[in-house]
């Protein structure tokens, strides 16, 4: 039986848009682009993440090796995009379909209102049966506001969006149980818990025009899998990659969901970078917190508080071993928190409902 997704994201890495002089490979955007359409016929909701804005900005204009790396960035990404898009545009139009740009920042998912406004956004688009073709929009996102990659964006809009599922294609089969050239490494079709360390077989290196790597792609999957959300690795340089995916005729890696969270719990899950305060916890509220039953955090359990923060703000809950435990809304502020350390009988810090766990 082929995966029945309703609502996928599909993600197409840099590596996979580019031929090996750094310029944008029409042929392959056009067949995936057959592909997404045959899917959106079937009746499902897609939303495109597509890197390509640098190497079609290097298509049009030669930016001198000596300008300053940011600038160069901006200036090819700016002009780059112009044509990525008009390329969707026209590949999509021979099937009949409408898509749109959408170029977003990890500012826009920091922010609450942001966040909902660009939910709002592309739910009227998919309600209206556009491809929506999101990228991070390079030309203000430079060096700390940058997210990692768009791996990183393909998981946040997934999260957002309630998702079935997320493919990520790149320019290898999947995860590889070692390094994929070498003899005898071989695909990991399923993974599924928490406690895997990539690094153990995934090495930091990225392919040629590659940002964040397939460490960060891997934890990112992880994540995403872990709200609730299928995520698939595949090779995007293979013909028919995305509807063979569907139905379960590639080779390829899928990263098993594991339970289903809200949609608050998701914002949350990945507020990290945006998180203010921090406090400490001791050992009985690490146990209470990660038993099967939804349990607040209460002042009893706190032993410090590490970073202020106010009422609202996203707070780190870290343990004895200054491991990061999860992820919280704040009831009040850390002045009020420190006055109740340790106290019985006090309204919990973050209550369940606004509490993501990793574990
Ligand atoms: N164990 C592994 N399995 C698969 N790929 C790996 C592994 N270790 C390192 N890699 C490298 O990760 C690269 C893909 O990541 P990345 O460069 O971020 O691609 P993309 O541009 O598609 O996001 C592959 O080309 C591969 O060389
Ligand atoms: N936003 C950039 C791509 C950035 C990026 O992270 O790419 P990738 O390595 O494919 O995840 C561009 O359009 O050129």
């Amino acid at each position: 039986m082929a995966f029945n997704y309703r609502r996928i994201i599909i993600k197409i890495g840099s590596n996979v848009l580019t031929q090996k002089n750094g310029l944008p490979d029409q042929q392959r955007i056009a067949h995936l682009v057959d592909q997404i359409s045959a899917i959106k016929k079937q009746g499902k909701e897609v939303i495109l993440v597509s890197s390509g804005a640098v190497a079609s900005g290097r298509s049009l204009i030669t930016v001198s090796e000596k300008a300053d790396a940011v600038a160069a960035r901006q200036l090819l990404a700016s002009i780059g995009q112009v044509k990525l898009i008009n390329t969707y545009s026209q590949l999509f139009e021979k099937h009949q379909i409408l898509c749109s740009q959408v170029l977003v920042t990890a500012e826009d998912f920091r922010d609450r209102k942001h966040y909902l406004n660009m939910k709002n956004c592309l739910e009227a688009l998919l309600q209206h049966e556009v491809i929506p073709v999101v990228n991070e929009n390079d030309v203000v996102s430079v060096t700390e506001l940058m997210f990692t990659d768009n791996d990183e964006l393909a998981g946040l809009l997934a999260s957002m969006l309630n998702a079935n599922a997320l493919v990520i294609l790149t320019n290898v089969d999947g995860i590889y149980n070692g390094d994929p050239k070498a003899e005898g490494s071989t695909v990991i079709d399923e993974i599924s818990g928490k406690e895997i360390d990539f690094s153990a077989f995934v090495s930091s290196g990225r392919s040629q025009f590659g940002r964040g790597g397939m460490i960060t792609k891997s934890t990112m999957a992880q994540k995403t899998a872990q709200l609730g959300i299928n995520v698939h690795i595949a090779n995007g340089t293979r013909e028919n990659v995305l509807t063979d995916l569907l139905d379960k005729s590639v080779i390829h890696t899928r990263f098993v969901p594991s339970k289903t969270a809200s949609g608050r719990k998701k914002w949350i899950a990945h507020s990290e970078k945006s998180a203010t305060g921090s406090v400490l916890i001791n050992a009985g509220a690490r146990e209470a917190l990660l038993s099967n039953k939804a349990t607040s955090l209460l002042p009893i359990g706190i032993v410090g508080i590490v970073t202020d923060f106010k009422k609202g703000d996203v707070i780190k809950i870290i343990d004895d071993s200054d491991k990061l435990i999860g992820l919280g809304i704040a009831e009040y502020g850390a002045d009020k928190a420190r006055e109740r350390i340790g106290h019985k009988n006090q309204k919990a810090l973050v209550h369940y409902d606004y509490l993501y766990l990793q574990g």
